[in-house]
């Protein structure tokens, strides 16, 4: 499937493009009824009936073509109009008149008298051109279809999800499968945007690519094409000095699991070199647990500026278990003017929850790559002005702001880079959601980081292949069942078998 996602405003445009340049927009919805059609025919029983409900713009257009298409297979079908058919407009009007009758005003009725087990519905009441919140009868017919519990395929978008930011305006449609058309759209990925579409089909109804690119878009769904051409495997002349040296500072005596795991994670990563910089009275903690990783004291954060004399050390991670205070915000403050790629997770970023002028001051004049890992909670602290907005633009906003790669953890983690460009992640699994998997990302990060790519790719990447990590993982997962898991992920990537 193609990475880039295109807003409702984008694919209305690339609609507009493509007809002004010679297809009629009747040919575009003759395909994208034709695909509705064929997803309908895969999902329904060889007997069910068919029912349609159809809006009053284009996405009803489609749902009618679907119907005409339909019917000359053979199929029961009803087709469910919402408000006055003589109201319709161009190629909805033109698929209308088609279809040539057989259609009911739409009503709850229609909906609540389906035999239970033996009605398909088909949702094409509104999709790219919601524009308020859903109330009346649409609002009641979606809440009965969806208390119906029978199976919907959707057009384009489940009706009330909004496309741009995954979100419900008012009530939306829960489908089986949604047939989208020529590129997805940010709410596909969104939650709960996902969730509601079920399984998600993208048709090509002619829209050239040349046209999608004219757009420049700046939101992609994250999959190795966004980021695959940033990374390398380790050349055959290469050594470990080429893969960079990570370091991660540790939090005192009792957190230091968290430093482990993310060191770790970072070495499997692909990091040539991983180091835990410790204060002295955690190394013997360290030491005995760590083997390929290894640990140095440093006392202070002076004892830490000591140590990144080493030019070699060329990315840090610091956060995890690391304790919340002032001496965190020291820490922060020495990395960050200290010319090194960084990674701020947890307890970093917490610590400025009440200085976040203080923080906004440094992380502007960093003097290297820098990306955040906020979950929710640690993003609501830090940017509480932002924390009302849809996530895709939370992150937009809060990377501008402060002039960082921010990764917005979630089920739908999005990745977003100071200049607008945005990725959305959808391979996670659910059993990711516990203790110490966000520290494995940030060692991810850092470790590719360390290995020499952008932030944005670098944060891309570590999002993708921790949900892979998680998929090999499997059920029941904890964050150290994801280290071996990476070696899979990283195989699968440089195209070699595992051995
Ligand atoms: N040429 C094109 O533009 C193509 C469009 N396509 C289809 O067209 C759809 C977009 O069509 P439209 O822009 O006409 O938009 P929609 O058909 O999604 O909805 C717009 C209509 O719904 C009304 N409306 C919006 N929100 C409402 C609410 N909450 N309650 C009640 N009424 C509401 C609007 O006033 C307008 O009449 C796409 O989702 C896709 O299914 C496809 O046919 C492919 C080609
Ligand atoms: N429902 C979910 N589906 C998929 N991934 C999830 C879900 N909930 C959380 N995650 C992922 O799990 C990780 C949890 O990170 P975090 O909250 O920092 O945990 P911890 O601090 O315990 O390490 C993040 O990468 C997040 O994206
Ligand atoms: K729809």
């Amino acid at each position: 499937m193609s990475i880039e996602l295109l807003t409702p405003a984008e694919m209305a445009t690339a609609d507009a493009l493509t007809i002004a340049a010679g297809t009629a927009g009747i040919v575009l919805m003759e395909r994208a009824g034709q695909g509705v059609s064929n997803a309908v025919l895969r999902e329904a029983g060889a007997d069910a009936e068919i029912r349609i409900l159809c809006g009053p713009g284009n996405n009803g257009g489609d749902g009618f073509v679907a119907a005409r298409l339909l019917r000359r297979q053979g199929r029961p079908v009803r087709v469910a109009v919402l408000g006055d058919p003589s109201q319709l407009r161009s190629d909805a009007r033109s698929a209308f008149e088609a279809m040539g009758g057989g259609w009911e005003a739409l009503s709850l009725d229609f909906v609540r008298s389906a035999p239970a087990g033996r009605v398909l519905f088909v949702d094409a009441l509104f999709g790219a051109g919601l524009d308020r919140p859903l109330e009346g009868l649409a609002r009641a017919c979606i809440e009965a279809l969806n208390e119906a519990g029978a199976p919907v395929v959707a057009v384009d978008l489940p009706s009330g999800l909004n496309g741009a930011d995954g979100r419900m305006l008012g009530a939306a449609v829960r489908a089986r499968h949604t047939v989208t058309f020529c590129r997805r759209k940010p709410g596909h990925l969104l939650q709960p945007g996902r969730c509601l579409c079920g399984t998600t089909e993208v048709v090509d109804i002619g829209i050239a690519d040349a046209t999608v690119a004219s757009l420049e878009p700046t939101c992609f769904a994250n999959a190795p094409g966004l980021w695959r051409a940033s990374w390398h495997p380790p050349a055959p002349e290469g050594h470990k000095y080429d893969r960079g040296h990570a370091v991660v500072v540790s939090g005192p005596l009792a957190t230091t699991g968290a430093a482990r795991l993310a060191a770790s994670a970072a070495l499997r990563a692909g990091a040539g070199l991983v180091t835990v910089a410790c204060d002295p009275s955690a190394l013997i903690v360290h030491a005995a647990h760590l083997t390929a990783v290894m640990v140095r004291p440093v006392r202070g954060v002076d004892g830490l500026g000591e140590m990144l004399a080493d030019r070699r050390l060329n990315a840090v991670l610091f956060g995890p278990g690391a304790g919340v205070g002032e001496g965190a915000r020291s820490v922060v403050k020495r990395l960050l003017d200290a010319e090194r790629a960084v990674v701020l997770d947890a307890d970093a970023l917490t610590s400025f929850g009440d200085a976040r002028e203080h923080f906004l001051a440094l992380s502007r004049a960093a003097r290297g790559p820098l990306v955040l890992t906020p979950h929710d909670g640690e993003f609501q602290r830090l940017f509480p002005a932002f924390a009302g907005l849809d996530r895709l633009s939370a992150a937009r906003a809060a990377a501008r702001e402060c002039g960082a790669v921010v990764v917005l953890k979630g089920a739908d983690t999005v990745i977003a880079d100071p200049q607008g460009r945005a990725a959305i992640n959808d391979n996670a699994s659910p059993w990711l959601a516990t203790a110490g998997t966000g520290d494995v990302l940030a060692g991810i990060v850092t470790g590719l980081l360390a290995q020499g790519l952008p932030a944005f790719e670098a944060a891309a990447m570590a999002v993708w292949m921790h949900g892979e990590a998680g998929r090999v993982a499997g059920a029941g997962l904890i964050s150290e069942d994801l280290l071996p898991a990476l070696k899979l992920v990283v195989a699968g990537l440089a195209g070699e078998e595992d051995r």
